[in-house]
C-alpha cells in the first residue's frame, strides 16, 4: 500500500523526511503526466540549537505535513525555514507554518524575494528573512549549512541547500521526479528511471545551459545523499544522478561546432496539395544554398515527440499550413505548442501557406514564432489556392532567402502576396 507513511522517516543523523504522498495524481502542473503520482518532500534538520524545516508541501497536504512535523519538533524549537523553491507545491504550508513558528527565520535565494512577497503578502513584515547566494554559509540550528543557487532549475528562484556534516544535498526540484512509492529510497522503490528522464525532459531541458552551470557547482560537493523535493531520495550512487543531468543537458545542446552545416526543417500540412507544392518549392530553394541541410516533413505522417528532438538541434524552422476556418491547422499548432519544453530563442523561423480568401494561418504562425523568441527574417509567404509556376518560383526564393539568412548572407527580402 503506497498511500500513507504514518511516521516521519529519519534519513540521516537528526534529519527527517516529513513530506506528503500523492499517489493518485495523474497530471502535474497541467503539462506533466505521472503514472505513479508524486511526493512533496519536506525535511527537518535537528541540531544542538533547534530545528530547521526545509521546504513544505502543497497546501491540501498541510495537515499530513504538520502531523509529521509535530512528531519530530515543537513549533517553538524551529529556528529556520529554508525554502529551496517557492512553487506552490512546496510552499503551500509556509504561511501557516510561519504563523505557528513566528520566531523562525526564512532563508531563500536572492531571486526568490518577489515570489516570497507574493506568497506571504503583508504577513512577511512579521518575520525575519535572509536572501542567500551561492557560497553563503551559516550554522542553522548549530549545523553547518551552505547554499548553492541554481537559477532556472526550473524557476529563477531555485537553490539547493547542503548540510555539510552529512554531505546531504536538499536539492528542491533538481534531481526530482514525479514518482510516489512509500519505500522512499532510490534503491528500494520500483524502477523510476523513465520518470526521472521524463521530468528532466519536460522541466529542466529548456534550461539545459543553466543545468550545466548548476552541475558544475554541485558535483564538487560530492553529496552522499540527495534529498529532492519530489520522488525518491537518492542514497545509492547519488552522483550518478548529477552526472546524468550533465549527460542529458549535453545531449540536448545543439552542435555548435564552428563551420558545421546549418539545419533547416520544413514542416507542412495540406488537404488539397497546394501547401504541399509550396513546401516542396521552399525546400528546393533552401537546398540550393550551400552549407544548409534542409529536411521536409509532412505532419500528416508523424508523431510529434520525435520532431521536438529534431527541432531542438535545428537552426531554423519553417511551417506551412493552409488557412482553415480562419486558423492554421491543428497538427501545426500541436508542434508549435510542444516547443515549450525546448530552447527556441534565436532560431530562425518562417511560415507559408495556401489560402482561399482571408489567409490568417501564416501571420498567426509568425506571431507564435516571435512569441517563442525566434528570429523571423522575411515576411511569410501566402498564396491563393494552388500556386502558379511563377508563384512556385516565389516559394523557391523564399526558401533561399531563409537559408541564406541562416548562413549569414542575410538580405531579408519582403515577399508578401496578401494582395493577390
Ligand atoms: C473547411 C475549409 C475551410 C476553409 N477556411 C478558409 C478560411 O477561413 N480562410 C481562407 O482564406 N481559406 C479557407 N479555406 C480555403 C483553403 O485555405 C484553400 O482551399 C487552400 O488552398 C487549401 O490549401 P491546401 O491544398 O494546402 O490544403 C478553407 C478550406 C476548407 C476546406
Amino acid at each position: 500500500m503506497l498511500a500513507t507513511l504514518p511516521q516521519p522517516v529519519e534519513i540521516a543523523e537528526g534529519v527527517h523526511w516529513i513530506g506528503a504522498l500523492d499517489p493518485d495524481l495523474r497530471t502535474f502542473d497541467l503539462i506533466l503526466k505521472t503514472a505513479n503520482g508524486t511526493t512533496y518532500n519536506a525535511y527537518t534538520v535537528r541540531g544542538p540549537k533547534g530545528v530547521v524545516v526545509v521546504d513544505t508541501v502543497k497546501e491540501e497536504f498541510s495537515e499530513e505535513f504538520f502531523a509529521r512535523l509535530e512528531q519530530v519538533a515543537g513549533y517553538d524549537e524551529i529556528r529556520a525555514v529554508v525554502l529551496n523553491h517557492l512553487e506552490p507545491d512546496h510552499t503551500g504550508a509556509v504561511p501557516e507554518l510561519m504563523r505557528r513558528a513566528p520566531q523562525a527565520h526564512i532563508f531563500c535565494s536572492v531571486r526568490a524575494l518577489k515570489v516570497l512577497t507574493a506568497l506571504m503578502k503583508e504577513e512577511l513584515d512579521n518575520y525575519g528573512y535572509t536572501l542567500t547566494d551561492t557560497g553563503d554559509r551559516c550554522a542553522l540550528s548549530g549545523r553547518p549549512i551552505s547554499f548553492v543557487n541554481t537559477p532556472y532549475l526550473h524557476w529563477p528562484d531555485t537553490q539547493c541547500t547542503f548540510l555539510e556534516d552529512e554531505k546531504l544535498l536538499f536539492s528542491g526540484d533538481v534531481f526530482g521526479c514525479h514518482f510516489c512509492d512509500d519505500r522512499l529510497y532510490n534503491d528500494r522503490v520500483g524502477d523510476f528511471r523513465f520518470s526521472f528522464e521524463y521530468y528532466f525532459k519536460h522541466i529542466m531541458r529548456p534550461f539545459k545551459r543553466w543545468v550545466l552551470e548548476a552541475v558544475d557547482k554541485i558535483e564538487p560537493l560530492a553529496p552522499d545523499l540527495i534529498a529532492p523535493a519530489h520522488g525518491p531520495i537518492l542514497r545509492d550512487n547519488p552522483l550518478s544522478y548529477v552526472r546524468s543531468y550533465r549527460t542529458l543537458s549535453n545531449s540536448y545542446l545543439p552542435n555548435e561546432v564552428e563551420g558545421r552545416e546549418k539545419s533547416l526543417l520544413v514542416f507542412y500540412m495540406s488537404a488539397y496539395g497546394a501547401t504541399a507544392d509550396m513546401a516542396k518549392a521552399v525546400h528546393d530553394g533552401a537546398s540550393s544554398v550551400e552549407g544548409v541541410r534542409v529536411s521536409l516533413y509532412d505532419l500528416q505522417g508523424g508523431e510529434i515527440e520525435p520532431f521536438v528532438d529534431l527541432i531542438e538541434s535545428a537552426d531554423g524552422l519553417v511551417f506551412g499550413s493552409p488557412t482553415v476556418n480562419g486558423d492554421a491547422v491543428k497538427p501545426v499548432w500541436d508542434v508549435l505548442a510542444s516547443l515549450i519544453s525546448i530552447e527556441t530563442r534565436g532560431k530562425l523561423g518562417g511560415a507559408f501557406g495556401s489560402y482561399g480568401w482571408s489567409g490568417e494561418a501564416v501571420p498567426m504562425i509568425e506571431d507564435r514564432l516571435r512569441g517563442l523568441k525566434m528570429r523571423v527574417p522575411a515576411k511569410g509567404l501566402r498564396i491563393k489556392f494552388h500556386p502558379t509556376e511563377k508563384e512556385l518560383d516565389d516559394c523557391r526564393d523564399y526558401g533561399r532567402t531563409l537559408a541564406e539568412s541562416l548562413v549569414g548572407k542575410a538580405k531579408p527580402k519582403v515577399v508578401d502576396f496578401a494582395d493577390l
